[in-house]
């Protein structure tokens, strides 16, 4: 099996707060992980991380065999795609759609002067189709619907055909019809054997996707349960992250959660 991602005993501090502690992990390369966890258990700092953007403060990050600190995380972030709320607003407002998408062949977030082929374009293109925005290539990406956004968004994270995909709440902020559709795409993206190791964070059970393999539960800035999805996914574990007795049902694939 091919490692992609390796945590050992990763801390993070900020301003004397402890933010993540003790952390071990390891995706391999045909592995889907979901991410779970209360606010402020330190989700979005892991995932930022594993994106070779943040250094921890203390243990061992191995990011598609690089260690960082010793490697260039300017080129290993090209091979890591990442989608999240903090890169989608830097995006400039009057940016194409297209735009949006191709620019991450050069890590950068607004169209300038750098030099784009044809097979970028037709990338960006396929990306689009893809996630169902053929039609939304021209337009400007502020006038989107926020459905319309994650796609793109998504789109943008595998343009540069990464290794390892994190994708930091996708479906955040989505209506039932748009949450669904993206599901679907994830869902088709995480059965697929050419795909990227992905990881996922989000808020709810009901956002994940079917095809994914591996749970991760995260309180306080600790694990509280990690391993395959139909060991780690359970009532007494999600009742421990989250810190109040929760019920977890599974039916088809997905499932859903409440109150105990
Ligand atoms: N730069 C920073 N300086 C100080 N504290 C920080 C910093 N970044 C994050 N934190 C704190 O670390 C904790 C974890 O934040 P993080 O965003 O990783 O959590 P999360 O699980 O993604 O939360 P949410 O579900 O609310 O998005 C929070 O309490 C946050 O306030």
């Amino acid at each position: 099996m091919t490692e992609v991602l390796t945590l050992e005993g990763v801390s993070l501090r900020r301003d004397g707060n402890s933010i993540l502690s003790g952390i071990d992990w390891t995706v391999n390369a045909d592995e889907r992980w979901v991410v779970l966890g209360p606010n402020g258990a330190g989700k979005t700092s892991l995932v930022t991380i594993a994106s070779a953007r943040m250094h921890p403060t203390e243990g061992t990050v191995r990011v598609l065999g690089e260690t960082l600190g010793e490697a260039d995380t300017q080129d290993l972030r090209t091979r890591v795609g990442l989608s999240s709320a903090a890169l989608a607003d830097r995006i400039p407002d009057d940016e194409t759609v297209r735009d949006v998408v191709m620019t991450a062949a050069h890590g950068v977030t607004g169209r300038w002067r750098e030099e784009y082929d044809t097979i970028d374009e037709e990338r960006a293109d396929a990306l689009l189709a893809a996630f169902g925005m053929s039609g939304f290539a021209e337009r400007e990406f502020w006038t989107l619907s926020e459905g319309e956004r994650k796609r793109v968004q998504i789109g943008r994270a595998l343009m540069t055909d990464p290794e390892l995909l994190l994708l930091d709440e996708p479906a955040a902020g989505l209506d039932l019809g748009g949450r669904e559709e993206l599901l679907a795409a994830l869902s088709e993206l995480a059965g697929d054997r050419r795909s990227p190791a992905m990881v996922m964070v989000t808020h709810h059970v009901e956002e994940i996707p079917t095809n994914f393999t591996h749970a991760m539960l995260l309180r306080d800035g600790a694990v509280v349960a990690s391993g395959s999805l139909r060991d780690t996914l359970t009532s007494v574990n999600l009742s421990e992250a989250y810190g109040m007795p929760v019920r977890l049902h599974a039916y088809e694939g997905r499932w859903t959660a409440r109150r105990g």
